[in-house]
């Protein structure tokens, strides 16, 4: 254990997580701490990242960070949640969507009531008793003073970096330029003393945030702390990734595609979209890959196309010894649901939250790990649900993700909903039971049962109650404009 209090914060790293611990850390705790940045303009980015969930929300409200001013600086657009195409089978598409659908009540959700309504033929697509979706639907989006839209955002990873680099810097976070040589560790404890450039300089710190990407130069290479390996759930492993020039109107919505051996994003920010195909290197090679992804882009290509390789899975702890992994470092689940920036943002939160004052003790770290792993571990079962439950037979990776084993509690979910309807959110759940009811209704999961409360309704009050929900999601959604016409006078980029 190390005694000695903290004040000394070092991130090695300068992406998205490097910069977002770097302005939390000096906004939030940078009168007392010492914070600094290492990163090396020899060695890129990863250049990937550019959707989000609704989470991010609660990271920019503790940073200050304004919504016009953030979406200005970044070409960002609006994202109400992602359209999966040819996910439950070819041609079929859905919308998992950031809203509630319908209306509860107190013995069991609202896809009960639906479902009996879909029996009887007096209910439509569930996506029709949620504003975010049909807004997706048709290409609408507002911010208005007590109608909160879920709503999170499609933004440029490298210019966020940017953005977070100057709340970094105005708060006291100093940036050291330079190419990370050697990771020096105390003989005794085995914690980290101190980075090496390749200048020669020396930073010392107390606590060190390895946030250098796939790399984990700290937390794997120094401290070797080991991974556990999850490609037989999820088994792609590499990605492509090109940006094009707009062609059409930019949707509030990711798309995701599904293709043969793998699917294929699209991102549309203010001035460009951003494209990458992820797929599995067992049933498709990269040069394959890439020719796929070129063959199926709109617009011009405005960078060359950039080969990602990835193992899925996470690191056996994220915090070891002092040092804390944030970012690809600390392990990928896959980009399926924007999940990653979301990780990195209740690391560095949680980190704050469990910062110790008089040094670092085993529990504190513990704690730490119990917590990670127990959001990571959920996380991965919501994406193996999509990969997993599918009709899907066309192709060699198609037919492995159908028959693949998948975890316990995976399957106990998808048990319970299938047999009567239900969905119980645990307490370290991202994704709420909304997000599960719409992917596995849109996965083809259609449970059972409704619950018995629903016929305490005879079916003309249902079918009233269904109709009020409908017709008042559509009043509402039609109220509001065009998504980038509504952009253009509320946070249109400064440089495009
Ligand atoms: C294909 C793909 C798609 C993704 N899509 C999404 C998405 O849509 N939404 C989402 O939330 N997340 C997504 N992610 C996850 C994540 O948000 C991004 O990958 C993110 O940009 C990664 O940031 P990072 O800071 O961890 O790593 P990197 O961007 O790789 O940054 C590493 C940093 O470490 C520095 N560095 C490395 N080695 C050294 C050294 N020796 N010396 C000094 N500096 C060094 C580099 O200079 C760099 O600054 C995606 C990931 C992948 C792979």
């Amino acid at each position: 254990m190390m005694d000695k209090p903290i004040k000394r914060i070092v991130i090695a790293g300068g992406g998205t997580a490097g910069w977002m611990a770097a302005a939390a850390f000096a906004k939030l705790l940078g009168k007392n701490l010492d914070v600094s940045l290492v990163e090396s303009d020899d060695i890129p980015t990863v250049g990937v990242g550019e959707a989000t969930i609704p989470t991010l929300h609660i990271f920019h409200r503790l940073l200050g960070i304004e919504e016009k001013e953030f979406m200005a600086a970044t070409n960002a657009t609006f994202k109400l949640g992602i359209s999966f195409e040819n996910w439950k089978d070819v041609n079929q598409d859905y919308i998992h969507s950031f809203g509630f659908l319908g209306q509860d009540c107190w013995a069991c959700g609202f896809q009960h009531f639906w479902l009996k309504g879909m029996q009887k033929g007096i209910a439509s697509e569930i996506g029709d008793y949620c504003p975010e979706h049909l807004a997706s639907r048709q290409g609408r989006f507002a911010v208005m003073a007590n109608q909160d839209l879920n709503h999170a955002y499609h933004l440029d990873a490298g210019l966020y970096a940017k953005f977070l680099r100057n709340i970094a810097e105005k708060h006291g976070a100093k940036r050291v330029e330079g190419k990370i040589k050697d990771v020096n560790l105390d003989d005794d404890s085995g914690y980290i003393k101190s980075l090496t450039l390749a200048s020669g300089e020396v930073v010392e710190g107390d606590l060190f945030l390895d946030c250098t990407g796939f790399r984990g130069l700290l937390i794997e290479d120094a401290l070797h702390t080991g991974y556990e390996d999850w490609s037989h759930y999820l088994p792609c492993d590499s990605a492509v990734a090109v940006q094009t020039k707009s062609t059409e109107k930019a949707v509030p919505y990711t798309r995701s595609i599904a293709r043969e051996s793998g699917w294929q994003w699209r991102i549309p920010l203010q001035n460009r979209t951003g494209n990458g195909l992820v797929f599995c290197s067992k049933y498709m090679s990269d040069d394959d890959a890439i020719k796929f992804l070129l063959d199926n882009v709109e617009g011009e290509p405005i960078n060359t196309p950039r080969v990602i390789k990835y193992k899925t899975g996470t690191r056996l702890k994220h915090w070891n010894k002092n040092c804390i992994a944030v970012g690809l470092s600390s392990g990928f689940i896959e980009p399926l649901e924007s999940t990653g920036i979301h990780l990195f943002q209740r690391a560095i939160v949680r980190l704050m939250q469990l910062l110790p004052n008089q040094g670092i003790n085993q529990a504190d770290i513990d704690e730490f790990n119990q917590q990670t792993k127990a959001e990571c571990d959920n996380i991965r079962d919501f994406i193996i649900l999509h990969y997993h439950l599918t009709d899907r037979t066309d192709s060699k990776f198609w037919r492995y993700c159908k028959s693949m084993p998948i975890t316990d509690s995976l399957k106990h979910r998808m048990d319970l909903f299938g047999k009567s309807g239900r969905v119980y959110k645990k307490p370290d759940d991202l994704f709420g039971e909304n997000s599960w009811i719409q992917v596995m209704i849109g996965q083809g999961l259609i449970p059972e049962q409704y619950h018995p409360i629903v016929d305490q309704m005879s079916d003309e009050e249902l079918k009233l109650f269904l109709g009020r929900i409908k017709e008042g999601t559509a009043k509402k959604v039609a109220q509001w404009p065009d998504h980038l016409d509504f952009i253009d006078h509320y946070c249109k980029a400064k440089v495009m």
